[in-house]
Formats: C-alpha cells, sequence, structure tokens
C-alpha cells in the first residue's frame, strides 16, 4: 500500500499559495460516498494511515523565538554549541586549587565563581582557595577538597589530589560549534536549559500547531447528569488537552451540535493549521461531517481505517491550502484510536518531528484480535517496565478503561499470545 502513496506522492499537484511549504496532496482513498457508483472504497490498514497523515503536511515555516517562550516547540534547525562548555577550566569543588605536592604555601585572595578577569599563576608549591565554579588558574594541578586539607599560618595540609582532579576542564561537554541537538528535536525544559549554556538567548522553532476541535452531537450536555436521552460531553474536556499533550496550541473547542451549517460555517471560517472534530463520521441520519466536507471541496486523504474501534475515522484536506480536518469517531476509545492514528503523525510533521515512534514491550497475556483489523487495546505500562496487561472496561463507548490506561496496545490481525512483543502508542499526557 505504501508504494502506491509513495508513488502517487511522487506525482505533486503543485504549491498552493496559503501554504508554500506544503507537501503536493497524497493520493486519494475516495470517500465511500465519492465513489461515483457509491461503492466503498478499501479503507487504510493502520500502518498506512498513519504514513499517510504523516506525509500530507509539511512543517510549519519557522520563526525565532525567545528562549522563555520557546518551550515544547521544535527545533527547526540543529542546536550547535555558541561555545565551549565549560568555556574555561573550572573547579568542580570547594578547596584549594593547589600545584604540584604540598604542603603547599597559600597565594592569593581566594577565587570565587563568576570572578571577572583571569587569575594569576599559580607556581609550584603554591595554593588558593576556590569555590565549585571558579576559574581555575593555570599552574593547577589538582583541586584538594575543603573536606580534605586543613589551611593553617598561610599553609595547606592536605591529601595530594590525582593530576587533574575536580577540574572541569574547558570543553570536557562539548567544543564550540558541536551539534547538541538535531533539528526535529522538541523542547523539553533540560533543552531550554543546555540552549541558554550553549549561549543561545533565542531559538528557530517551528510554531505550535494551531489546533480547533469541533464537537458534534445534538446529544451532547455539557453540564449535570445524563437525562432525557443526553449524555455528558466527554470527548470535549479530552480532545483539546491530548492536542496539547502531543504539541498543538488549542484556539478553541467548540460544540456545534448536529448543525450542517454551523459545522460548514466552522470549518470554512477557521484559522487553525488542524481542525479535528468529534463525532459525525459515521453514515447516521444525522452524521454530516462527510457530506459538509463534501460540500466544501474538500479532498479525502483517508476515508476509513481497518482498525478497532475507529474504523470511521477520516482525514480530509480543505481545498483552501490544504487545512487537514481529522474526523474523530465518536464513541470515546474510537476517538482516541483516531487522535494517536491520524492527529498526532499530523502535528508531528506540522511541527518538524520524526513520526510518532510506538514503544516496543512484551505482553503478559493473550491479547484477542480483530480477524483482519489491527485492534488498538487499553493497556497500563508497569512502572518496572514489565508485560503489559489489558485493561476492563475497554469497550468502544467506555472509558474507565482509557482513564485507566497509559498507552494503547497495537494488536495486530489474529491477536498476540502470552510473551509476545507488542508496540505500545503512549497517551499523550497520560
Ligand atoms: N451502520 C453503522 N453504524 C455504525 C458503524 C458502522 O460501521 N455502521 N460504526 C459504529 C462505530 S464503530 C462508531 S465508532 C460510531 C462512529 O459514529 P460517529 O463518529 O458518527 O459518532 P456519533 O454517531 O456522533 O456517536 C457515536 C457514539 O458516541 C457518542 N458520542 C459522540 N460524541 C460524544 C462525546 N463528545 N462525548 C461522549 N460520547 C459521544 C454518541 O452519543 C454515540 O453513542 O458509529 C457506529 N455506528
Ligand atoms: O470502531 Mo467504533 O469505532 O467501534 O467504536
Amino acid at each position: 500500500m505504501t508504494d502506491e502513496f509513495d508513488e502517487a506522492l511522487a506525482l505533486a499537484n503543485g504549491h498552493r499559495p496559503d501554504h508554500p511549504a506544503r507537501r503536493p496532496a497524497a493520493p486519494l482513498v475516495p470517500d465511500p460516498a465519492d465513489a461515483p457508483d457509491r461503492r466503498p472504497a478499501p479503507p487504510h490498514t493502520w500502518e498506512s494511515a498513519r504514513t499517510v497523515a504523516y506525509r500530507s503536511a509539511v512543517p510549519l515555516p519557522p520563526r525565532r523565538l525567545p528562549l522563555e517562550r520557546a518551550l515544547g516547540h521544535t527545533l527547526a534547525a540543529p542546536l550547535t554549541a555558541l561555545t565551549d562548555l565549560p568555556a574555561f577550566d573550572t573547579s568542580a569543588m570547594d578547596g584549594w586549587a593547589v600545584s604540584g605536592p604540598g604542603p603547599w604555601e597559600l597565594a592569593g585572595p581566594g577565587l570565587l565563581a563568576g570572578a571577572p578577569g583571569r587569575p594569576e599563576r599559580l607556581a609550584d608549591g603554591q595554593a588558593v582557595r576556590i569555590a565549585t565554579g571558579a576559574r581555575v588558574p593555570d599552574g593547577t594541578t589538582g583541586i584538594v577538597r575543603a573536606e580534605h586539607g586543613t589551611a593553617r599560618a598561610g599553609r595547606l595540609r592536605g591529601r595530594l589530589p590525582r593530576l587533574g582532579a575536580d577540574i572541569r576542564p574547558r570543553a570536557q561537554e562539548c567544543r564550540s560549534g558541536a551539534e547538541l541537538l538535531p533539528a526535529g528535536t522538541r523542547l523539553a525544559p533540560a533543552a531550554l536549559g543546555l540552549a541558554a549554556a550553549a549561549g543561545y538567548d533565542e531559538l528557530d522553532v517551528h510554531p505550535l500547531p494551531r489546533a480547533e476541535v469541533l464537537v458534534l452531537g445534538d446529544e451532547l450536555l455539557h453540564r449535570g447528569l445524563p437525562h432525557d436521552g443526553r449524555i455528558r460531553d466527554a470527548l470535549g474536556p479530552m480532545t483539546g488537552p491530548w492536542l496539547a499533550a502531543l504539541g498543538a496550541e488549542v484556539l478553541v473547542t467548540r460544540r456545534l451540535g448536529d448543525d450542517a451549517d454551523a459545522l460548514r460555517e466552522a470549518i470554512e471560517t477557521s484559522r487553525a493549521d488542524l481542525i479535528v472534530t468529534t463525532g459525525g463520521t459515521a453514515s447516521g441520519p444525522v452524521d454530516h461531517l462527510r457530506a459538509t466536507l463534501r460540500a466544501l471541496g474538500a479532498t479525502t486523504l483517508v476515508g476509513g481505517v481497518t482498525v478497532r474501534p475507529g474504523h470511521p475515522m477520516l482525514l480530509a484536506e480543505l481545498p483552501d491550502g490544504g487545512t487537514p480536518v481529522v474526523g474523530l469517531p465518536g464513541n470515546p476509545l474510537a476517538a482516541v484510536a483516531g487522535l494517536l492514528t491520524l492527529a498526532a503523525p499530523l502535528l508531528h510533521a506540522l511541527s518538524g518531528r520524526m513520526p510518532p515512534a510506538t514503544r516496543a514491550a512484551v505482553a503478559g497475556e493473550a491479547f484477542a484480535g480483530h480477524r483482519e483489523d489491527t485492534h488498538l487495546v487499553p493497556v497500563r505500562r508497569p512502572a518496572d517496565g514489565g508485560p503489559v496487561l489489558p485493561l476492563n472496561y475497554a469497550g468502544p463507548a467506555m472509558l474507565r478503561g482509557i482513564a485507566a490506561a497509559s498507552a494503547l496496545a497495537v494488536v495486530p490481525p489474529g491477536g498476540l499470545a502470552p510473551h509476545d512483543p507488542v508496540q505500545l502508542l503512549e497517551l499523550p499526557g497520560a
């Protein structure tokens, strides 16, 4: 299947003005309702759906952000050191810098971290008080830790340090120009610390893709207890936070009921880089999503996927320059399946990251599989990294299994036996 996509991707459709960098539209697997004879088009396999979603977008154009605003963004260029690290020979301990074997004659005022200028050279047999992080004078052969020496009457006695002991030599960690992190790295707090240490005030990053969530369904309540056949909206509270955990800036979550006109207007006027809808993907009497996308002239890239739950999930591109629309099915576990199958790879592509990786684990018991489709099963990864077990209450319409889960296990057609290797899709933010 992938070869077909590669071939068709090669038949580029050219660039579009609004999204100059956007990749040409991926080949179409038509929406069943698009087919002239109305026969359902073959759905994508789970793997190919992820590939199509990833390849359908290119990174948003980079911008320069101050370090303090770059958290969670993705590096648009490798982070290369602007300085040696450490930038000078540094004491790793509080104590004395000494030259040669002791006892030593104490010299000069003590050396503090951040003291300006170059400290005076130590002659053989000399010692100087030094603080952790202070620049080490030339001639130093080692540091005597404070707890290993005694200074009295201008002399230091103590254990002879081995050559270079407790000195962090210049460039021990990196030389100026060394690549510290590759392009495509999502910036975690430690990466910002590294960037600061390496001399950066600003970073070139891909902006967070802006996402908009449209929650569909007249049956949904947003407060109180279910009543009169109506239920609480469970997808509104989780879809935005999941998208944010995947690296999106969530502009808004809108509740639109089953109003086709409102849906059309919301899609037409959206300023998001990615529109995510919930519900309305199937063919019920008020499932307007596919018809609305058709009416808007959208191109269906994924019209369905051979995955359980979640098979009606969809991915389409608007004719405005290719804004992607991901349709998550209304059943909550099916919605998570759609999120991780289509929205996660898209967000990775828009952010300039590698495709989302699965994590290897081992099945702790047999996992029942579907005959032909991939089965996504909520699991909790044990803290000790041991074998994973399926969770209870994991029906497509249930929430307890997902709420207890840290990942979805990818169960291939036919299922898994105990001790089989299994791939896990981590649940964002879990
Ligand atoms: N004839 C068929 N009917 C259905 C099929 C099918 O293959 N043939 N597939 C079923 C599967 S599987 C799923 S999943 C759903 C997908 O349906 P939709 O995406 O159109 O979703 P809805 O019909 O709007 O809702 C389905 C279900 O989920 C509940 N829901 C919807 N939104 C929310 C929300 N925000 N919070 C909580 N629950 C929500 C809704 O009330 C329904 O119970 O289609 C099946 N039908
Ligand atoms: O596959 Mo539905 O997507 O079972 O809930």
